[in-house]
């Protein structure tokens, strides 16, 4: 399973929004789980997303995981990515 694994096989998707204080690892904890690596970051403005293949229960899973600016939870992009999330 990975990246180059085909939409169809796809069985299941499923959308997760990560909320925290600033700075306390919301950007850190996406891209380990995306990369596998620890990256420097940056505040976030806005949000940053990524998609990540996910195994269960013999299914495939396609995770989107959305790291919200959460000091800006009831600005206009926070607000998008929490309704896009729904
Ligand atoms: N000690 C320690 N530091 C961490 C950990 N995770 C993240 N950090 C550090 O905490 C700082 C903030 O990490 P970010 O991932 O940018 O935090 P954030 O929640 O995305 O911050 P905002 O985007 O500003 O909301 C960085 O200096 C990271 O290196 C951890 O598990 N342990
Ligand atoms: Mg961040």
């Amino acid at each position: 399973m990975g990246q180059h694994e085909s939409k169809s096989s796809v069985e299941a998707r499923v959308q997760v929004l990560l909320l925290g204080l600033d700075n306390a690892g919301k950007s850190t904890l996406l891209y380990k789980m995306k990369h596998n690596v620890g990256v420097s970051t940056v505040p976030t403005i806005g949000f940053n997303v990524e998609m990540l293949d996910a195994r269960k229960n013999r299914k495939n899973i396609s995770v989107t995981v959305w790291d919200v600016d959460s000091s800006n939870l009831f600005a206009p992009t926070a607000n998008l990515a929490v309704i896009l999330c729904k």
